[in-house]
């Protein structure tokens, strides 16, 4: 009776559900039991705007339940944390999702932490069902309005460490109105990596011009007290499936 090797015998097998990935939208799986994503968004939550170094984030009041994410794919309630983007050194790429091979200019993640399970983010951070992370893929289009209104502002954040209230700012308004979306378990994208993301990837994608997205790459990476450099890219590549199947809202 030969030796039975077991999953964790090899250490490289517990990092099996890493974020990014690509998307076979034809492998997906049709799940007729996910609901519609619930979003209630409160616009008086959003609180400011931060050059964190590697990208730079909208941060918004989690010390309630004022805007969350239920249903879809979700057993709990999630609450709204922040949210922040990706981009690559050209149009050519930028995003971390890619679809059937595709890759988008930039990626929108919309951060939200179980706060129906765990105490605080950083201890849902710890657990499978910690976070959950919609995902917008952004195409080259028309300049968007919406988009502009951060962008604004990127001039009060471009050093690293800066950072500038940002309030009222209607995120709603920035999603595509059709909310159907693929879902699968992975990880965060950027250091440290938990695997604790349900990831919620919208299938419509939303409208950047290229102009505003040049404004991304302008962000600095760099102190004011430092020689600048631009923030180029900080999209992490798409990482193996293994064991995961990839379910679909919509037939
Ligand atoms: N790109 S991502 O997967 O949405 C994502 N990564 C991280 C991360 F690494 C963190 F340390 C963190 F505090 C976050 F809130 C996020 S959110
Ligand atoms: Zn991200």
């Amino acid at each position: 009776m030969g030796a039975t090797v077991s999953q964790d015998d090899n250490d490289s097998d517990c990092h099996t559900h890493q974020s990014p990935i690509n998307i076979w939208t034809k492998m997906a799986l049709y799940d007729p039991f996910l609901k519609p994503l619930k979003i209630q968004y409160d616009p008086t939550t959003s609180r400011k705007i931060v050059n964190l170094g590697h990208c730079f984030n909208v941060e918004f009041d989690d010390t309630s339940d004022m805007s969350v994410l239920s249903d879809g794919p979700l057993n709990s309630r999630y609450r709204l944390r922040q949210f922040h983007f990706h981009w690559g050194s050209s149009d050519k790429d930028g995003s971390e999702h890619v679809i059937d091979g595709n890759v988008y200019p930039a990626e929108l993640h919309i951060v939200y932490w179980n706060s129906q399970k765990y105490e605080s983010f950083e201890e849902a951070a710890k657990h499978p069902d910690g976070l959950a992370v919609i995902g917008v893929l952004l195409k080259i289009g028309e300049a968007n309005p919406v988009l502009q209104t951060i962008i604004e502002h990127l001039d009060d954040v471009k050093t690293k460490g800066k950072e500038h209230s940002f309030t009222k700012y209607n995120l709603a308004r920035l999603l595509p109105n059709d909310l159907d979306y693929w879902t699968y378990h992975g990880s965060l994208t950027t250091e440290p990596y938990f695997e604790c993301v349900t990831w919620i990837v919208l299938q419509r994608a939303i409208p950047i011009s290229s102009a505003q997205l040049t404004r991304f790459r302008g962000l600095l990476c760099t102190s004011e007290y430092e020689k600048p450099v631009p923030i180029m890219e900080n999209h992490r590549p798409v990482q193996l499936l293994h064991d995961r199947v990839v379910r679909s809202s919509r037939l």
